[in-house]
């Protein structure tokens, strides 16, 4: 039964509803309410005259099922034949609708106009969506660069503080993060060449290099987008299509009248943007409901932008109508008071992160006094000693199971995709059934992450970061002897061997294959297969280590979130479920384990070596490669900049942290480190609050 609340959501008649409400109350729920409420009402209306924008593919299975048990419940139950034939019709046309991430709704708009040409935008009419032109345009600019650069005997500043391969990554993950934000280049370059007239000394020649490639990349982008896009281009595009085309504006309107968007925290600004072009309040406008959860945002590396959520708040508090819902529908008692306790507590210890905590209400109006302590219990290794999280975890699930639980109640939530293949390993090492959602990708198995990290290593050995790094792996497991013969027997031979021959080297001075292969076979089969792709890149190209670890890292990257389908995900199963938090975002599970709550964000992502500023654009922290790298070179906004910085990754990840303990049903199981150091700011640093 609908609550009074939730009614309210499901009959408005406003034209533009925002419903603004915390984990679990049912905002997904009163979404497809509500559509099914206005195919009841509206005889001639089907479920093709939506548009239901939701923020993942598995968020996308979610809401179909929802939709498919609604429409199939209303079938059944509906006497009235006309009606029957009409539920019978949308239950069929379910899959064909316009169901699908805001990418695949951008996509449709793309296809339906295209092939354009615009001055700064243009596409092929079979144009491809892949990562891949951005690594090309990279490439080409730097290559270019470099040569011009040489042949002028122009001195690279920036050979001073860091290697080719790893400027490339830096300067690589700046451009992502400037089109992901919807940052306009053209803006960014300007702002920066102001303030580059002010800098003088290194610092200005710093910039200016920036600037040169800056504009190098663009260019080459610019030229390779026509047959290739990438998702940034898919919403950039759309939204530049829509705010120039008319024609392409009145087309979507007539194509949908109502528009639906979930999880809409996780907006960017482009999106908002191409949502406003859309429902612009005029009388042809399709009419606009979203829901979402400030609380919840967790998409910035993505380009998720709280303050366009806001601004969308305003707009529609101006012109449509705001609602809120308050009741927890998902979990007990006890962990409603847990939650609302202790992100009070977190908010109160850090007045500066960006997180509203709003108390929940729970379903039950409890007579006794709540013991929050009954909704978790902790488990704790101590990994320097050999007491390992996944091995305590898979024990702790296996002690559960003969109690008579059953595997499908347990779901495993991680922070980073390749924290999950130990456990799925030591789950698989005690046959307890389990189910990896979403990380069946390679590259980003552990044991290829892994080779990654010790790559950046053998290309440069006196990188401190990069050495505690390389400790961590499988190849080194912390025994520094083994870091001592790769620096040995490797790295002297960089220059004369292809990759993969260094790769086979690499396995056999480390013996990883042989240490790991009865515990871990399939890490194994997944170095082998690395090192054949490596041959096969290898042949007609002198690949050299640096380009083909730039290469490896983007592989990883471009594989992080789900760009992709992961519709291959097993469903319903009776297993044990395996996904990253970001993965398991509106979706629900009966027992919540979060392990590795020890691990803090790391130093790279904490000071990153560029960082850009709204005023003054680019903004640079650099350590010299050689020498004192404790004596850095920073630009004149970075010192500024940096502190609110990290204040926003925090407050980011106190974001994350909530939606991953909201997910828990009945119990929440944490999984934390003997040896968290006390001043560390993470998860497990956070419970103590409790
Ligand atoms: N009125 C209700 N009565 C019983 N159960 C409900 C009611 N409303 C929602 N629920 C259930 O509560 C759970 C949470 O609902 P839903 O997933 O829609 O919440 P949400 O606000 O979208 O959550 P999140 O923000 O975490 O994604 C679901 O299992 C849903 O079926």
């Amino acid at each position: 039964m609908l609550t009074t609340e939730q009614q309210a959501a499901v009959n408005s008649t406003q034209k533009f509803i925002l419903v603004k409400a915390g984990a679990g109350t049912g905002k997904t729920e009163v979404l497809s309410q509500r559509i099914l409420r206005l195919l009841q009402e509206h005889n001639e209306l089907s479920i093709s005259d939506m548009a239901v924008i939701t923020f993942t593919n598995k968020a996308t299975e979610n809401l179909l099922a929802r939709l498919k048990l609604y429409l199939y419940h209303h079938w059944k139950e509906t006497t009235n034949p006309d009606t029957k034939m009409r539920f019978r019709y949308e239950l069929e046309n379910l899959n064909a609708v316009q169901i699908s991430t805001i990418h695949k709704f951008c996509k449709s708009i793309l296809d339906q106009a295209g092939p354009l040409h615009y001055p700064d935008f243009n596409y092929a009419p079979n144009y491809s969506v892949t990562e891949a032109s951005t690594r090309q345009a990279m490439d080409r600019a730097f290559e270019e660069w470099y040569l011009e650069k040489n042949k002028r005997n122009e001195k690279i500043q920036h050979e001073n503080v860091m290697p080719y391969h790893r400027f490339r990554n830096v300067f690589e993950k700046l451009y992502h993060m400037l089109r992901s934000q919807g940052i306009s280049i053209t803006d960014a370059l300007k702002k920066t060449k102001a303030e580059l007239s002010l800098d003088t000394g290194a610092i200005r020649a710093y910039k200016k290099e920036l600037v040169e490639l800056l504009e190098l990349v663009v260019d080459y982008h610019q030229q390779l987008r026509y047959q290739t896009l990438d998702p940034d281009n898919l919403l950039e595009y759309c939204y530049k299509l829509l705010s120039r085309d008319a024609d392409s504006v009145s087309h979507v309107k007539s194509a949908y009248k109502y528009i639906f968007v979930d999880e809409f925290q996780d907006t960017s600004l482009y999106q908002t943007g191409i949502i406003k072009k859309i429902c612009d309040g005029t009388p042809e406008s399709p009419s606009l409901f979203v829901v979402g959860d400030s609380k919840q945002s967790i998409y910035q590396f993505r380009g998720a932008d709280l303050s366009s959520y806001q601004q969308v708040e305003k707009w529609i508090k101006r012109s449509g109508e705001i609602l809120s819902l308050s009741t927890n529908f998902r979990s007990t008692t006890e962990l409603v008071y847990l939650v609302n306790t202790l992100f009070e507590r977190i908010k109160g210890a850090n007045p500066q992160y960006s997180f509203q905590p709003e108390p929940l209400k729970p379903k039950e109006v409890p007579t006794l006094p709540v013991n929050t302590a009954e909704a978790y219990e902790w488990i704790m290794s101590n990994e320097k000693e050999g007491r390992t999280q996944p091995e305590l975890v898979a024990h702790y699930i296996q002690e559960q199971l003969e109690a008579g639980k059953s595997p499908g109640e347990f779901a495993i939530l991680f922070r980073k995709n390749y924290q999950m293949m130990d456990f799925f390993n030591a789950l698989s090492a005690l046959k307890i059934p389990c189910q990896l959602i979403g990380a069946g990708n390679f590259y980003n198995q552990r044991e290829i992450v892994d080779t990654y990290k010790i790559l950046n290593y053998i290309l440069s050995p006196t990188n401190t970061v990069y050495a505690e790094e390389a400790l961590e792996t499988i190849y080194i497991q912390n025994d520094k002897e083994q870091l001592k013969l790769i620096t040995e027997h490797v790295v002297p031979i960089t220059q004369k061997r292809t990759p993969a021959q260094l790769l086979d080297r690499l396995y056999q001075v480390t013996n990883v294959r042989e240490r790991l292969v009865t515990d871990l076979p399939k890490a194994v089969a997944n170095l082998n297969k690395l090192k054949e792709l490596t041959r096969q890149l290898s042949i007609g190209e002198n690949i050299q280590l640096q380009e083909y670890t730039n290469w490896l890292h983007l592989m990883i990257a471009s594989h992080k979130e789900e760009q992709e389908s992961d519709t291959a995900d097993g469903e319903n199963v009776d297993a044990v479920t395996l996904i990253t938090i970001h993965k398991a975002k509106g979706l629900e599970y009966p027992i919540v384990i979060l392990p590795r709550l020890e691990e803090a964000v790391s130093q790279t992502v904490l000071a990153p070596p560029i960082i850009y500023s709204h005023t003054t654009g680019l903004e640079f922290s650099y350590a010299p490669y050689f020498g004192d790298r404790s004596v850095r070179i920073n630009s004149n906004g970075y010192n500024t900049l940096i502190q609110p910085y990290q204040d926003e990754l925090h407050s980011e990840e106190l974001r994350v942290f909530y939606v991953a303990l909201t997910r828990a049903e009945k119990k929440i199981v944490f999984v934390g480190d003997e040896h968290c150091p006390k001043k560390s700011i993470c998860f497990q640093n956070w419970l103590k609050l409790l």
